[in-house]
């Protein structure tokens, strides 16, 4: 079997060296004569999988992206050729949640905000949206959810979701707003410039938007001209409209600005790769024979331990250990116009996720936060 995949899916050759051919590929420029004889093709978000791709090649039947996003995909093609298509729901969203909890770490830091009294507006409450509830519960911190697709679905009888929604504009009156839906055009909830000048303008500079979803999901340039006429709501940016090209005069109203990287944890991507894996097993009705857990490195530092009781500033301090968004914003403001958007993605430094560091905290000090939050517990 011959399979093209994605030079930057982690481990890719070696959860699929007994398939037969693997051929890497640089997912931008991957072209149709490229993958006229491809059996399989795994991509990630930056490869449009389509008509114009694909037309020419009679042999593939299993199209994967170890991505959670498939607005790169056409899939009504890919179904009515009878190719099996697979993405990785969820894989990432651990690392997305924690991109979020680093940056508000940061910016409690940076603007004195006590965690605990803020109110967090999540948009889109599907895998990464729950995540990263689930730790700001952990966190004692406040939300609340807009998802009207899930909403709709809780009225069916059988639905066992006892979470509660509302709407947007609710949710946009929230001190922090961090969107996680997908991008969609079309429908009665499409998010396409979700927000807009008019939603746009009613935000103030006491609130914070996050948005680590699609970059068009935001009208970047309304964003840009508010900014520039003094409106003054604090922005987390790690995705853009029209990437790999970035509207550049916006980088310098944020706060925290980074290259498309919420989910580029290494156990996110390679996560990715593994249900992929998996999914190219059952396609070809193989035994799986690879886990992630095989592959995956030590992380740099594996122990610590907390004396004292457990608070904001201690939070900060094992946050940080293991991801400080403040990195990828540094790299991302210096080196865009070196080395352009791709290239910081593709070179990417290892990151990990919470659950790499151990934490154990002495008896007197005991709290379950950091556990809750997604750190390892240790028996030392
Ligand atoms: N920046 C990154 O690195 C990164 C990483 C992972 C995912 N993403 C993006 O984030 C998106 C969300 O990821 P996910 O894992 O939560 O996906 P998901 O499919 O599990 O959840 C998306 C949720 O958004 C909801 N939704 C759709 N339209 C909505 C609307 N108009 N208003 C409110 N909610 C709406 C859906 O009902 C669903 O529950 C992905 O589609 C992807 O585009 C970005
Ligand atoms: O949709 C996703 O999973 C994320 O946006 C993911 O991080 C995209 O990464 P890429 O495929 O562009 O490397």
């Amino acid at each position: 079997m011959k399979i093209f995949y994605d030079e930057n899916m982690p481990f890719a050759e070696e959860f699929f060296r007994d398939f037969g051919e693997l051929v890497p590929f640089s997912g931008r420029s991957l072209t149709a004569e490229q993958v006229k004889d491809a059996d399989a093709l795994l991509v990630r978000s930056i490869t449009q999988v389509n008509e114009a791709l694909l037309a020419q090649n009679s042999t593939i039947s299993f199209v994967g992206s170890a991505t959670i996003g498939t607005d790169h995909v056409d899939k009504e093609y890919l179904s009515k050729r009878g190719i099996r298509f697979h993405s990785a729901p969820g894989c990432n969203a651990i690392s997305v949640a924690e991109y979020v909890v680093s940056a508000l770490v940061v910016l409690a830091e940076r603007y004195l905000i006590d965690l605990s009294k803020l109110t967090v507006g999540i948009v889109g409450a599907g895998n990464t949206g729950t995540r990263l509830s689930e730790k700001l519960d952990a966190l004692g911190i406040n939300y609340k959810l807009c998802d009207p697709l899930l909403a709709e679905k809780q009225k069916h009888p059988d639905s066992n979701d006892t979470r509660q929604y509302v709407a947007l504009e609710e949710a946009l009156t929230c001190d922090v707003i961090s969107l996680h839906v997908p991008k969609t055009m079309s429908g009665e909830h499409a998010t396409y410039q979700l927000l807009n000048k008019a939603n746009l303008s009613q935000l103030t500079d006491k609130q914070i938007l996050i948005s680590a979803c699609r970059g068009e999901v935001i009208d970047n340039d309304a964003l840009l001209a508010l900014k520039q006429a003094g409106h003054g709501v604090k922005l987390v940016l790690d995705v853009w409209q029209g990437e790999p090209n970035v509207l550049q005069e916006l980088i310098a109203y944020t706060e925290i600005a980074t290259a498309h990287i919420a989910g580029y944890s290494l156990e996110g991507k390679a996560r990715g790769s593994e249900m992929l894996y998996q999914a190219l097993c059952q396609h070809i009705n193989c035994t799986e024979k690879y886990r992630l857990s095989d592959f995956l490195p030590d992380p740099s530092i594996s122990l610590v331990k907390i004396k004292q009781k457990f608070d904001q500033i201690v939070l900060n301090q094992i946050v940080k250990m293991v991801y400080d968004v403040r990195r990828d914003d540094a790299i991302f403001r210096q080196q865009l116009a070196v080395q352009g958007f791709d290239s910081i993605r593709k070179n990417y430094p290892v990151r990990r996720e919470f659950s790499a560091l151990s934490v154990a905290i002495s008896t007197d000090a005991y709290s379950d936060v950091p556990h809750r939050l997604g750190f390892s517990k240790t028996s030392n």
